[in-house]
């Protein structure tokens, strides 16, 4: 669903990307992680149309980012919400620039604001909502069309428990439908609840992809590889 190959991006003296490659298949959630810096919102600009990668190929569904949008779902690091208006309004912005219309738009907002515990502050503006329910509000912009491939960047920060226990449930769901998702974040123990393949990103491009199985042995936990291949930002 997602394929990445040589993906260069430079900001000026700053490489972001530096030859990053990832295939991300149906139904597979990859959890990409890395420590700060190391390139993963970079990607996901690429991925999402909202960057130009310098050199380097990617596709979604086998379309270039800019023709694929209606196949993505994104909630970036920063809520991007608009502050004045209710969840409601802000979903059903959203459910329309995704092509949901009418009935499937109702059921698509009642149906994706349960799940995420949202009903009861649809009605109300994004502004006055806590920091945790803007972050399931942002989730739920991201799954409401149930795109093919769910991006999801560091979803879960500020976030209590329940809503962390209510997304990680959701996104398992929407795979197992068969969608692809690419999940960053630094909270490692959600990529072992959601069964997650892992790409450790570190000076933009991957170095280590595969199961948590094959990339753990050698190391007790996950911390353990992850502060063997990615802590030194070299
Ligand atoms: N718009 C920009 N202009 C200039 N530099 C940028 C820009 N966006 C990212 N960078 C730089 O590119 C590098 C990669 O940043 P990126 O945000 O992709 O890292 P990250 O892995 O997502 O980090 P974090 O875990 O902190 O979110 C960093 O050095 C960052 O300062």
């Amino acid at each position: 669903m997602l394929h990445a190959s040589g993906l260069r991006k430079a900001y000026g003296p700053v490489t972001a990307l530096d030859g990053f490659d990832l295939a991300v298949a149906p139904g597979e959630i990859c959890g990409l992680i890395g420590h700060n810096g190391a390139g993963k919102s970079t990607f996901v600009e690429v991925v999402t149309g909202l960057t130009r990668p310098d050199a380097g190929v990617v596709t979604v569904g086998g379309l270039p980012p800019a023709r694929a949008r209606h196949l993505v779902g994104l909630a970036p690091q920063e809520i991007a919400l608009y502050l004045s208006v209710t969840v409601e309004h802000n979903l059903r912005l959203f459910g329309a620039l995704a092509g949901l219309r009418g009935r499937g738009l109702r059921h698509a907002i009642d149906d994706t604001a349960q799940a995420l515990g949202l009903t009861d502050v649809l009605r109300r503006p994004v502004g006055l909502l806590s920091g945790g329910q803007r972050r399931r509000a942002q989730a739920a912009t991201a799954l409401l069309h149930r795109p093919a491939l769910l991006v999801l960047d560091e979803p879960t920060t500020g976030a209590d428990p329940g809503t962390r226990a209510a997304l990680l449930h959701l996104v398992r769901s929407h795979a197992a439908a068969g969608a692809a998702v690419l999940y960053t974040t630094h909270y490692l123990p959600e990529l072992v609840d959601l069964g997650a393949t892992l790409a450790v990103c570190r000076a933009g491009r991957v170095i280590a992809r595969g199961s948590q199985d094959e990339l753990r042995a050698g190391h007790d936990t996950l911390d353990d590889l992850y502060h063997a291949l990615a802590v030194d930002h070299a």
